[in-house]
């Protein structure tokens, strides 16, 4: 029978002689396999302890990548309230931003042209009434 973990316990094993990680709910042992990992030991340093799963999923591993995980695993993950949930779908799919309606694109579109056209046309009687001054004071 496989071991159960806390997640207490798992926060035990977090460091480069001693490295826990959780997994889609397994606890899995990476501490002889941090020198090997492909993916260099920083980012299982960085998960060291914790729950790795999103960080693990957005990589994209291979097939080949979670087969190994077969062999390092050591039991199960017994979640207790208060526990970090992993959030695997948040990253991995992308979210639905709300595009402007076209009606509202297209208002502010006009506000632009309408308040650039009003600029330009104050710009002009300013220059022109400044033309006349420099006019009269030099007749
Ligand atoms: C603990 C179990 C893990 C195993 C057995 C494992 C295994 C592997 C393997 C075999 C590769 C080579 C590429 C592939 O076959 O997909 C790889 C690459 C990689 N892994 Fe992991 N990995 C683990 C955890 C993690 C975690 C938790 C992270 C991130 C925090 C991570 C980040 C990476 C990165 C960045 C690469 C390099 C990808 C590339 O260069 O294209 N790995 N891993």
């Amino acid at each position: 029978m496989s071991k159960t973990y806390s997640f207490q316990d798992v926060a035990e094993h977090n460091t480069k002689k001693d490295l826990f990680v959780v997994i889609h709910e397994k606890v899995y042992d990476c501490t002889k396999f941090v020198d090997e990992h492909p993916g260099g030991e920083e980012v299982l340093l960085d998960v060291a302890g914790q729950d790795a799963t999103e960080a693990f999923e957005d990589v994209g591993h291979s097939d080949e990548a979670r087969e190994s995980l077969a062999a390092l695993i050591v039991g199960d993950l017994k979640r207790e309230a208060g526990d970090p949930v992993p959030q695997v779908t948040s990253s991995s799919v992308p979210s639905i931003k709300s595009s402007p309606s076209s009606s509202n694109g297209g208002f502010g579109l006009y506000s632009v042209v309408a308040i650039g056209g009003l600029i330009a046309y104050f710009a002009y009687q300013y220059i022109q009434a400044n033309a006349e001054q420099v006019q009269a004071a030099a007749a």
